[in-house]
């Protein structure tokens, strides 16, 4: 079986700075990869160049068999590649369900949905209106549906940016650090959504997370990157063991925390 996604030889500058320098990666159906580096290791310059929000030096993007193009999210996302961001970003004054609303729109429109007739817009939010619902409860915010989106807890804003995403009917879904600004017990809510998409429905996820225990614990396969290249990749247990991950992460005195998770348990990496 062929990959769902296919990164080769794709590089990226910014001035002298190589972000991103002949890297290859594949995602198959269904398979959790964790992208994990230290700052600066080139994970988001990597995420944009796949969603196509940066143009790549070289190199290219393949999803479902297609060549993926550059500056065309829209098109992309109607390919079934979707984004989940690190900031949570919310519109004021919009309800959780409206949110949900405008992502569910968008691959079907392919632009903004303020951009278009109001009539093109109706149409297409009535078909995902069914979709908005059955996602609303699938990520525990049904009991927010009406809510103010930009007076949710954090946590909950994190959780909406990542139903938003899932709202576009995604074959992948591309997390930017979905933990980073949880407590404890709002990752462990994070970590059990993302684990329910795969598992339930059959995405594919990939996964940029400093929390390393968490990105392990989730995850199928690792790709470690460093200065723009991948230093390792494998099964959790093989690259945390790995000496240019552990030396490239902390410098060299990396203990993971074994695959311990956020209380203290164990968990089987
Ligand atoms: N738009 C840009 N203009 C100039 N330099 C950039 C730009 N985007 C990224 N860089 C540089 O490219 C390198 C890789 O950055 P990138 O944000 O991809 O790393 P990262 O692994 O996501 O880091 P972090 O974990 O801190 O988010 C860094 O040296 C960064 O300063």
């Amino acid at each position: 079986m062929s990959a769902l996604l296919s990164v080769n030889e794709l590089s990226r500058s910014f001035g002298g700075i190589k972000a991103v320098a002949g890297v290859g990666l594949s995602v198959d159906q269904g398979e959790i990869v964790g992208l994990v580096g230290p700052n600066g290791a080139g994970k988001t310059t990597l995420f944009n160049l796949i969603t196509g929000t940066l143009k790549p030096d070289a190199g290219q993007v393949v999803f479902g068999g297609r060549r993926l193009v550059a500056g065309e999210p829209g098109a992309n996302a109607r390919l079934g590649l979707a984004r989940s961001f690190q900031q949570a970003t919310t519109i004021a004054d919009l309800s959780v369900r409206a949110h949900l609303e405008r992502a569910a729109v968008f691959p079907a429109l392919g632009r903004p949905s303020f951009l278009l007739r109001r009539s093109a817009v109706m149409a297409v939010r009535e078909r995902a209106a069914a979709t908005v619902q059955e996602i609303l409860v699938f990520a525990g915010l049904d009991r927010v549906a009406e809510e103010s989106a930009d007076a949710l807890p954090y946590g909950l804003q994190k959780i909406l940016g990542v139903a938003m995403a899932l709202a576009t009917g995604p074959k992948m879904l591309l997390a930017d650090e979905p933990a980073a600004g949880l407590n404890g017990a709002e990752t462990l809510v994070m970590e059990a959504l993302l684990r329910r998409i795969r598992d339930t429905r059959g995405i594919a996820l990939m996964v940029i997370e400093h929390d390393v225990p968490l990105v392990m614990r989730l995850s199928d396969r690792i790709v470690a990157l460093a200065h723009g290249t991948v230093i390792a990749e494998g099964k959790p247990a093989e690259v945390r063991a790995d000496r240019a991950f552990i030396e490239a992460y902390l410098g060299g005195e990396a203990d993971f925390g074994a695959a311990s998770g956020p209380e203290g348990e164990a968990h089987a990496a």
